[in-house]
């Protein structure tokens, strides 16, 4: 078999689309747009690039975004200070601090302090316990758009045996919590897997999110298996790579999303969606 392209930036431009429409009706009716705010702290050049993605997003579908850049040096005082007055802004719908913090913020403690009704980033434990209890407040982005991609191939996830590999608070974790939310029979692997070559063998749906460079080798899919790639890894060539063997692995997979163009513009595209989906909850 030779996998169909699981496309993540063609689905995300669909979402996007009618985000678009949504806010444009929301705002002909006279009512205020959506806003997201972004915390950015420190000067790493990659989260630079990633913030501004996310502002483009925002421009894009009418969505007003509130930047805060902030200085590396910024104390966890002050960063707190500042989640406190954007969590009473009554026009703020959205927060999200970017991660990684400086290692001298507690970064729990920040987005712990975020609103729970404005953490577009699913990350409050509040939000989590919900996903976990299967009644979802605002959804882990990552996560939340992998099950959006799986609706895209008309795969029934109920009853399916999926694999997730990682176990990461962001990625893993959610990860499985939304497809036993979708009736899979899950299991998540972690580093000390004994056999993880068999758990993801007998995968119908395989998860890959480690952040380590092809780890999932292309001989370890069953025939037939839908791959979702969560990895981006960087190598010293420049080469962008997921973390599954794609060429190996798009020859027994029946869908793959592919790196970059997978998973990653479906995170911005929830990210949106969760934005508008803050603002309505926040209306009267
Ligand atoms: N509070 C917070 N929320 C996040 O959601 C969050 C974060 N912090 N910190 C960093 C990670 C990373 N992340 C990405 C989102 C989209 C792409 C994406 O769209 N990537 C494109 C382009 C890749 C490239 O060219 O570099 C692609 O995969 O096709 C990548 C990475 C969100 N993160």
């Amino acid at each position: 078999m030779t996998a169909q392209i699981l496309d993540g930036k063609a689905i995300s431009a669909d979402i996007r689309a009618d985000l678009t429409q949504q806010v444009a009706s929301l705002t002909a009716q006279g009512q205020r747009a959506p806003c997201l705010a972004v915390v950015l702290v420190g000067d790493d050049p990659a989260s630079h690039v990633y913030v501004r993605n996310k502002e483009r997003a925002c421009e894009q579908i009418g969505i007003r975004s509130l930047p805060h850049r902030l200085d590396s040096a910024t104390a966890e005082t002050d960063l707190i200070e500042l989640i406190d007055t954007l969590n009473e802004a009554e026009d703020v719908d959205g927060i999200l601090v970017q991660l990684p913090l400086p290692a001298h913020i507690d970064a729990d403690r920040i987005l712990g302090r975020i609103s729970p009704a404005k953490d577009v980033d699913g990350f409050h434990p509040s939000n989590i316990g919900r996903l976990l209890q299967r009644r979802p407040g605002l959804r882990p982005c990552t996560p939340y758009g992998v099950i959006k991609m799986l609706e895209r191939t008309n795969t029934a996830v109920a009853g399916k045996r999926a694999v997730v590999v990682g176990a990461s608070n962001i990625v893993g974790r959610p990860m499985a919590m939304e497809l036993l939310l979708a009736n899979a029979t899950v299991t998540i692997c972690n580093s000390k897997t004994r056999d993880l070559a068999e758990e993801v063998g007998r995968a119908e749906i395989v998860v890959a999110g480690i952040g380590k460079p092809e780890f999932v080798r292309g001989d370890w899919i069953a025939e037939g298996a839908v791959v979702i790639d969560v990895g981006i890894n960087r190598l010293d060539d420049g080469r962008l790579v997921g973390d599954v063997e794609f060429e190996a692995a798009a020859q027994r997979a029946s869908w793959i999303t592919p790196v970059p163009g997978g998973v990653g513009p479906m995170t911005i595209a929830m990210l949106m969606h969760n934005t508008v989906e803050a603002y309505r909850a926040r209306q009267v």
